[in-house]
């Protein structure tokens, strides 16, 4: 499929993350989400996934309000409220907005029809991005000014991007104000749907949610004290629920593509894209290509078994492929499998209403999707 560059905030905003500096960002933010992972040394293991863990619980706990919990919107506020934590700690616990509220707006209004008149999606679409960016700046302004020094460990991705200022001459505070916004809105809608459509996926398919929580299970049956966090180890040993992920990211695809511009003229099959267009990659082509996947639109993670692909082959491209492959694959990856652990070890649920899937073009549920989830054996 072939799409000329499009006109209009959208586009901007994506030049403005992609381009440029985009080697460094996204390998400085690769660089970041590896923090994460590498608190693994520590005694008790996989410090990084501890807090994650531990919002994954408190957030699932608040899912119990009546009627029913809505697992887009809470997914969508546990997957914020964490990365803003991770980004620039509490500093915006007092700011007269919640984050993750104005995230979910702006993120309704990205995709709409952009006509910059009040009452429209884009114009609170814009207005939300200014007041964001704006909050933001004020949060690193003060950061600057502060003298107060953090302990080691308990320092968040603004300290360590305010102490490399010095050496990375890129890293300006209009660089970093983007890199907290663009962090926080990559984050927002991809991991809370690929969460969304786990829940749906597997309260569909019950023998998959079966031989989940009899991982799950054993690995709670090796540890000698129950409450004690997920160690790295405890996270390699998920084979069957990192399969789970990848058949949920394939069926899901989550990115409805990836762009690409030609930098010559190239010929396809006797046609000619010509230098300087973007081409954009239908990634549920290959996802759904029933060459390559058997029955491709069963839910079947057990075809992972002989695969051990995460990502990044030419086949299975969740993240992306090559160089401008996902930053936060990884991150994506310890996170839902760290949540999957909690929710079928403390939780069950059953849906109430809901859960309809359309793509416009990113995935949404019209009519909401709604679970009762109550602490297991109660
Ligand atoms: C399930 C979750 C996610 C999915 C499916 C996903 C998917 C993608 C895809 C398809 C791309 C384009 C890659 C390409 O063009 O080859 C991308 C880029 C990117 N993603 Fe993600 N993503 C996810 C989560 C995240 C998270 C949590 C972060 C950050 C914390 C993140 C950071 C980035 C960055 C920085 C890029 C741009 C990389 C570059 O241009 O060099 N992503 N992601």
């Amino acid at each position: 499929m072939l799409n000329t560059p499009t006109t209009g905030w959208q586009y901007k905003v994506g030049e403005t993350f992609f381009n440029g500096n985009c080697i460094a960002y996204s390998e400085l933010a690769a660089g970041m989400l590896q923090v994460v992972v590498d608190c693994a040394v520590e005694p008790y293991g996989l410090l990084g996934l501890v807090p994650i863990v531990e919002g994954a619980g408190g957030i699932i706990t608040d899912w119990q309000p009546s009627p029913a919990s809505s697992v887009p919107q809470n997914s969508f506020k546990m997957t914020v409220d964490f990365a803003a934590k991770q980004i620039f700690s509490g500093d915006l616990e007092n700011a007269p907005f919640n984050i993750s509220d104005m995230f979910r707006d702006l993120v309704e209004g990205l995709m709409s029809f952009p006509i910059n008149l009040p009452g429209t999606s884009h114009h609170k679409c814009l207005k939300i991005h200014k007041k964001v960016r704006e909050t933001m700046r004020d949060v690193l302004k003060k950061r600057i000014e502060s003298s107060t020094k953090k302990r080691e460990g308990e320092e968040d991705l603004v300290d360590h991007l305010l102490r490399d200022m010095d050496s990375q001459k890129f890293l300006t505070e209009d660089y970093i104000v983007q890199m907290m916004f663009g962090l926080l809105f990559v984050t927002s809608d991809s991991i809370s749907t690929t969460l969304a459509l786990s829940f749906k996926l597997l309260v569909e398919h019950p023998h998959v949610l079966e031989e989940l929580i009899v991982e799950h299970d054993s690995i709670l049956k090796n540890k000698e004290n129950l409450d004690a966090p997920l160690t790295w180890n405890d996270y390699k040993s998920m084979t069957f629920t990192l399969q789970v992920i990848n058949e949920v990211l394939r069926l899901g695809n989550i990115a409805p593509g990836l762009f690409r511009r030609a930098l010559k003229d190239i010929s396809v099959k006797g046609y000619t894209i010509p230098a300087g267009w973007v081409i954009m990659i239908a990634t549920a082509a290959l996802h759904l290509n029933s060459d390559q996947f058997e029955d491709p639109l069963s839910f079947n993670p057990w075809r992972w078994k002989e695969n051990q692909s995460s990502g990044g082959a030419k086949n299975f491209m969740p993240f992306g492929y090559g160089m401008k492959q996902c930053a936060g694959a990884e991150y994506s990856r310890v996170f839902l499998a760290t949540f999957l652990h909690v929710l079928v070890t403390r939780y069950r649920w059953t849906m109430v209403k809901g859960g309809k899937i359309i793509r416009a073009p990113i995935i949404r549920f019209p009519d909401g999707f709604h679970f009762n989830v109550s602490q297991k054996n109660q």
